[in-house]
């Protein structure tokens, strides 16, 4: 019998149930069900203070949950901590370089706590330097460096010992788009070689890119699945209403109660309409007169409104 046989690779990689944690009275963490496939990239998106942080300090054992369990990499996490450490990266929102230590010296440092010493060392370190675009930059301080840059170091120290499961936790905030886009693409050559990524993000299109996402609010999952089965289950139909006046037609229209939201963009609102109502745009047609009404495909900004009940992102 082979080794993988006797021993079949999980292809759920992260799976938690009830997991919660309380700070006092406030609860970061509330009852948090969660399955991650083996290689995909999954995101937390929900806006700042809706416990995105802590749940991933939670799934990387750094915090102690008040309630629930979580097994990682076919592992329970609880009591397992120290020995899944080598199997984890983590890559905090602060990217928690040494500013006074050069690119070279901050990859030293994380190889020798890594304990990857020696050529093994020196190799990984220069493939490193090579993949993330550093290798002209080995001598300069990290804390000269621009935010897409450290960025990519950050990410360079955080995979350094080539973990099966990468933590990310809002990884893009202080960059620009450019630098963005080729960090996501830097994530899909990872997940292509078969790491699993967990990434939290208060952006639309970041989230958008990810196999598959939860959407937080409050400590609790409010929905998740892929960004397709957001879209095709989120039980409201969306209208683009376009013309004139639209700031005192989006006041009529959320009046409504089957109006979840209107919001505007140029000379369009965007009105989203409960799934409970037969006919969306009978309801919205004695309000709007001239204007034009036509149904639209859904966003995840959509989804993401419909599950949270209106309120916004960030
Ligand atoms: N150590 C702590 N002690 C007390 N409260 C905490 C602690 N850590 C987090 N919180 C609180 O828990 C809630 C969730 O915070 P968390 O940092 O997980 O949110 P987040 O979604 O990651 O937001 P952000 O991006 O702003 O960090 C917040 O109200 C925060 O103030």
């Amino acid at each position: 019998m082979t080794e993988a046989a006797t021993h079949p690779e999980p292809s759920v990689v992260i799976s938690a149930s009830g997991l919660t944690r309380r700070f006092g009275e406030l609860v970061a963490v509330n009852q948090l069900d969660l399955t991650v496939p083996k290689g995909t990239i999954y995101g937390f998106l929900g806006p700042n203070g809706c416990g995105k942080s802590t749940a991933i300090r939670l799934l990387t054992g750094l915090l102690e949950p008040s309630a629930g369990e979580v097994t990682v990499l076919g592992q329970l996490l609880r009591g397992h901590e120290e020995a899944l450490k080598s199997r984890i990266g983590y890559m905090t929102q602060k990217f928690s370089l040494y500013d006074n230590l050069s690119v070279l010296e901050n990859l030293r440092f994380v190889a020798a706590i890594y304990g990857v010493r020696g050529q093994k060392g020196r190799e990984r370190i220069d493939e490193l330097l090579q993949q993330y675009g550093l290798e002209h930059r080995c001598q300069q301080l990290a804390g000269t460096m621009s935010g897409g840059q450290k960025q990519r170091l950050a990410l360079a120290c955080a995979t350094l010992h080539q973990p099966e499961l990468l933590f990310l936790d809002e990884p893009t905030s202080a960059v620009d788009p450019q630098n963005r886009r080729d960090f996501w693409e830097q994530l899909f050559d990872l997940s292509a070689a078969g790491t699993t990524i967990l990434v939290s993000t208060h952006y639309m299109d970041e989230a958008e890119r990810c196999h598959r996402l939860a959407i937080m609010e409050h400590g609790f999952k409010r929905a998740d699945g892929t960004p397709r089965e957001l879209m095709q289950s989120m039980g409201a139909t969306v209208i683009e209403v376009s013309g004139d006046g639209l700031r005192q037609l989006k006041q009529q229209l959320t009046a409504q109660t089957a109006v979840i939201s209107a919001s505007q963009a140029g000379s369009r609102l965007r009105v989203l309409v409960k799934d409970e109502q037969r006919d969306p745009l009978g309801l919205l047609q004695p309000f709007c007169g001239a204007h034009q009404l036509e149904i639209v495909r859904p966003s995840l900004e959509d989804v993401f409104v419909t599950c949270t009940g209106g309120r916004h992102v960030g």
